[in-house]
């Protein structure tokens, strides 16, 4: 029997009872706090609609001609084909009766049946005694909300977080959206997607950044992040300049993959439903040349990854991040992480100083080295949650898997997932290509089943989400692409089938369970080079009965290794079938893409070619870094060798540059006149003058009767969040701005006086 004062229990049954999401009932609602503030039966989902909607018609094209585009090989037909072969074969065989058709692969029925899983005592008794020592550990980890409060504060880091770090007082605490002063179109939004009650990030977040100041924000997965920085985005949006000439980006939502920059759009689609907010999905695998017509019109939030953002600022022309006001980084210790790092410094160069940052994640560092590289205002610290533990909701369960039986996890995955885990169940990899030869594993055994990585086109990846998201598929096979940030409905289980590089990406893997107050179950595969990171997640474990050992009978796994070892052939056999098709169709484009040189040859070589920050070679090291620290995990991070060479480009003074820019500097270095920074300084200011005015920062600053006319004037511009009093002081800062336009342009005059006069 599993005894509720062990720590780490050993499972005796194969009951998911417990775990599969029930109706909650309003008593329940009432008695526990947490699902008083999440609604367990609100989802938005994931679906490519968002795309849909803005790009009819585009997912999947790349940014080049879509003459060129490859069609993807269908690994779902191959493994039909190859099932229909081994069925016919065996029957002929006469191993298998009619019946069994679409059957093969398994086991006798019986054996699916719930089978009471052994105790093995010798095991649950070393994670348990190991756990003892960790509960000690995680009480006193809670009390510090340090980013890893494993490591020693030392009074250095104190002393300049101190300073870093605002200690404004921002105690009040909202227990609900209305006593926020939030206007009426998004009160309306929240209502009808069922937000009743502000989760604890939310009700931290809103007011703070209401205020204009910078956060840096963490909470646990599945906390409503998302919402915490969309909202006080919108309503300060609602206060902005109208007009055509007004018209600006003045947000940036920065994420890490395509999926998550869709998932939030649909989120702030949804809040600024009543508004006349513009949004704009700024992704790669979508085509550039409909995404430069979008941000044309200039809208007012931009959500974006990295990469296809930088391409933008570059290569479109009318798109530029001056006017920007807001800037959120979600998953920010990811976007902080080595392998973006080039690509965040390149973007932050083309912001304003004087924007208001937000960083959230649900592993977020509050070291300072780190955030640094924000050129973060004083921002607020809200850590609401004790730093890096699992959701409340969430049973981890570890299987053991001993030395000498490391070749045994497939026959372990296949176990539990044929006798457990039968629906909504996400497996994680490390690697893309095991990823892919266990869902062809899972379709020979006839599970239906989905992959998710970077090794498909943008199509392939939101059709796999679609169909987990719509139980068309009951597995999802991913690699960590999937595990920050995406929201996915019905997700009953997590499988790690080789446990992640460190603790961080633990925490977002089985964080896709267990969302919004609901209930979930994570389970590791252990091996013995995994068991510090085993101990960090006990310790880690939000609720000391929620972790539990799960031993499985050595008769079932045993079978299990047999029938995949019967089947390794025929894998074999659709991987090669699967790698020639590509290679034709590879040669199929490659032919092509010849054809359409020769025929459109005039107009391809017309076209400016597009440029990117760094040149081929550095593009090409730094892709491979960044994988490496990837891989390496951000505990690794240090560890991670980075040479010299690697650390140091050489850049000669041009790289990176625009043909136009190019030609400038170079025109600009030949003319030696002397009024080179003059004239820099006349069109920078005359830039600044161009641009729009600031969206409302309602911070408190004495009042000029002045100022309160002008703003009376320009009613309804301004409003000071804090009080809830409706007043000037967005118009007092479009002043501002309106001001230095002014300066500018009286120095852009002098300036070209002084040089008449000359
Ligand atoms: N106030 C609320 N009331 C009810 N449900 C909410 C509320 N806020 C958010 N949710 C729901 O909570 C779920 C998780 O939200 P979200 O994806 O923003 O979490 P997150 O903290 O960003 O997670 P992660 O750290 O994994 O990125 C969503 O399904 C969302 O609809």
């Amino acid at each position: 029997m599993a005894s509720n004062n062990d720590f780490v229990m050993t499972i005796e049954s194969d009951d998911e009872g417990s775990i599969v999401p029930r109706k909650t009932t309003k008593s329940q609602v009432n008695a526990d706090p947490d699902f008083a503030q999440l609604n367990p039966e609100f989802s938005f989902g994931i679906s490519d609609d968002a795309i849909a909607a803005i790009f009819p018609g585009d997912i999947g094209s790349s940014s080049g001609s879509s003459l060129t585009k490859l069609e993807p090989v269908s690994i779902d037909d191959i493994i039909s084909r190859r099932r229909l072969k081994i069925t016919k074969r065996r029957k002929r065989q006469g191993s298998i009766s009619d019946e069994d058709d679409g059957e093969e692969g398994q086991p006798p029925s019986s054996d699916i049946e719930e089978d009471p899983l052994a105790t093995d005592e010798e095991s649950d008794e070393e994670i348990g005694s190991e756990s003892e020592a960790d509960k000690e550990n995680v009480s006193l980890d809670n009390e510090s909300s340090s980013s890893d409060s494993s490591d020693e504060e030392t009074q250095a880091e104190k002393d300049r977080k101190a300073v870093f770090f605002s200690n404004a007082e921002h105690s009040e605490v909202h227990s609900s959206f209305l006593t926020m002063n939030l206007s009426r179109p998004i009160t309306k939004a929240l209502t009808s997607m069922g937000f009743n009650t502000p989760t604890p990030i939310q009700a931290a977040t809103i007011p703070v950044g209401l205020m204009g100041k910078d956060v840096v924000g963490n909470a646990v997965t599945g906390s409503g992040k998302t919402a915490a920085f969309i909202i006080p985005m919108i309503e300060r949006l609602l206060y902005r300049e109208r007009g055509r000439r007004a018209a600006a980006t003045r947000c940036l939502i920065l994420v890490p993959t395509r999926e998550l920059a869709a998932q939030c759009f649909e989120v702030g689609t949804k809040l600024a439903a009543h508004t006349d907010i513009q949004f704009c999905l700024v992704v790669g695998g979508l085509s550039s040349k409909t995404q430069e017509a979008a941000l044309r019109n200039r809208p007012d939030i931009v959500i974006a990854t990295p990469g296809r953002l930088i391409d933008h600022i570059r290569n479109s022309p009318s798109f530029t991040l001056d006017a920007l006001d807001i800037l959120v980084l979600d998953e920010a210790d990811r976007m902080l992480s080595e392998g973006f790092h080039d690509e965040l410094t390149e973007i932050i160069k083309s912001c304003p100083s004087s924007r208001q940052s937000m960083l959230f994640s649900a592993t977020m560092t509050d070291s300072v080295d780190e955030l640094v590289k924000m050129s973060l205002n004083k921002p607020v610290r809200l850590f609401v949650d004790p730093s890096r533990v699992t959701a409340k909701g969430l049973v981890q369960e570890f299987i053991r898997v001993r030395g000498g039986k490391e070749e045994d996890r497939p026959a372990i995955l296949v176990t539990i997932c044929k006798k457990l885990f039968r629906s909504g169940v996400i497996v994680f990899f490390r690697s893309k290509r095991l990823a892919h030869q266990m869902r062809v594993v899972f379709g020979l055994l006839g599970m239906s089943c989905e992959e998710l990585h970077g090794d498909l086109t943008q199509e392939q990846r939101l059709k796999a989400l679609r169909a987990f998201r719509d139980g068309q598929a009951d597995y999802l096979m991913a690699t960590d692409l999937v595990s920050r940030g995406l929201d996915i409905k019905g997700v009953n289980t997590v499988i790690n089938y080789d446990m992640p590089n460190d603790l961080a990406q633990y925490l977002h893997r089985v964080g896709r369970t267990a969302r919004a107050g609901r209930k979930g179950r994570s389970v590791s595969l252990v091996g013995e080079a995994d068991r510090k990171l085993l101990k960090a997640a006990v310790k880690h474990s939000s609720g000391v009965d929620s972790v539990r050992h799960r031993v499985l009978s050595a008769e079932d796994v045993a079978k299990w290794v047999q029938e995949l070892d019967g089947l390794k052939g025929e894998v074999a056999d659709i991987l090669k079938e699967e790698k020639e098709e590509k290679q034709l169709r590879q040669a199929e484009m490659e032919l092509k893409k010849g054809q359409n040189m020769i025929e459109h040859e005039e107009e391809i070589y017309s076209r400016p070619a597009r440029t990117w920050f760094q040149s081929t070679k550095d593009k090409a090291k730094s892709a491979v870094l960044s994988k490496k620290v990837h891989e390496a995990g951000s505990d690794g991070l240090a560890k991670t060798k980075i040479t010299p060479d690697e650390n140091k480009r050489k850049r000669d003074k041009y790289a990176g540059l625009s043909r136009r820019a190019k030609r400038r500097k170079v025109a600009m270095e030949e003319d030696n006149g002397g009024d080179n920074k003059a004239i820099g300084a006349a069109v920078r200011a005359a830039k600044k003058a161009a641009r729009p005015a600031k969206i409302g920062e309602p911070e408190r600053r004495p009042k000029r009767s002045r100022d309160i006319k002008k703003a009376k004037a320009k009613s309804g511009l301004g409003r000071d969040f804090t009080s809830g009093q409706e007043m000037g002081q967005s118009a007092r800062r479009e002043g501002v701005r309106a001001k230095k336009g002014v300066q500018s342009r009286l120095n852009i005059k002098n300036d070209s006086k002084r040089r008449t006069r000359r």
